[in-house]
């Protein structure tokens, strides 16, 4: 019987290795615990670049919204500690990376790679939304790829619980924002796990086209989306066209579920029966 690993982290137990990559917050490293030799990677972030307090909250919140998720899709949050200065994340390495470096180097993904990553977006969404989390920040930065290829969603520092009225202020890109948190007024803030579909549908379209659907100034990307106006270029196959048209629909009561992702002719055509 494995002894329980300890629940108390601290710096001393890692060997630092290389930088994996530096997000907004904070860098990543590649690190090994001294003890069990056991690889993983971790995020170190600035307490002085965080609003102070509620970022220790937020990490909480992340923290416990992650240490009931297991599954191959999802990157998993093995624990936290803390210094003065610093929050530290211990996380699973993603041997692969991440997913939008690919997508820049390959400018967009044929479509059997594209159906493969939705259908295992649309698993680790399934898996979310049926623990009622919503995980609100799908975006080519947020996923990370496995020894294998496999998608890792990562960076649930945003997600939720469902129902959910909070009014964050977004930072970063509108690009994924659905239309219904762009509404001001307080009442249209509240949204579903719907949410995470239309991005889904804004994240196919950029595997497959190589740029974002709205992609355009601020304002214009916020009345682009508000509209759904955005155009399919005729290189994207006709069932693919279809998905995409399926997700990005205003009314988020319209838009397909991921079971009906899952079963889609275009993901059908490309992908072995998952499980
Ligand atoms: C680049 N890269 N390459 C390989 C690899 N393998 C694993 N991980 C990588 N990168 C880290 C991916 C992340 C996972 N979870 C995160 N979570 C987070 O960043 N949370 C967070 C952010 C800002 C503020 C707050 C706070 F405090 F306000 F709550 C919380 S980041 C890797």
């Amino acid at each position: 019987e494995q002894p329980a690993p300890p629940k108390q982290f601290h710096l001393g137990m890692f060997e630092i290795g290389r930088p994996l990559g530096k997000g907004k917050f904070g860098r990543v490293y590649l690190v090994r615990e001294r003890s069990s030799g056991f690889v993983c990677a971790l995020k170190v972030l600035h307490k002085n670049e965080l609003k102070h307090g509620d970022a220790e909250k937020q990490v909480r919140r992340e923290i416990e919204i992650q240490s009931n998720l297991r599954h191959p899709n999802i990157l998993r949050l093995f624990g936290h500690f803390h210094d003065s200065k610093r929050i530290f994340l211990i996380l699973e390495f993603a041997g692969k990376g991440e997913l939008y470096k690919h997508l820049r180097r390959e400018n967009r993904f044929p479509e059997w790679k594209a159906a493969q990553y939705v259908v295992q977006m649309a698993a680790a969404l399934k898996y979310c939304h049926k623990k009622h989390i919503i995980h609100r920040d799908i975006k080519p930065e947020n996923i990370l790829l496995g020894i294998h290829g496999e998608i890792k969603l990562s960076d649930f520092g945003w997600s939720v619980h469902a129902p959910s009225n909070r009014r964050d202020t977004l930072c970063g890109t509108l690009d994924y924002l659905p239309p219904e948190m762009l509404k001001p007024g307080r009442d249209k803030n509240v949204y579903s796990n719907k949410v995470d579909l239309w991005s889904l549908g804004v994240l196919t379209y950029e595997f497959l086209v190589g740029e974002a659907p709205f992609e355009d100034t601020p304002v214009m990307t916020q009345r682009k989306i508000a509209r759904g106006e955005m155009t399919v270029p005729s290189f994207v196959s006709a069932e693919a066209r279809d998905l995409i048209k399926r997700l990005l629909v205003l009314d988020p009561e319209k838009r397909i579920t991921l079971d009906q992702v899952q079963e889609h002719p275009w993901i059908i055509k490309y992908c072995v029966k998952g499980e």
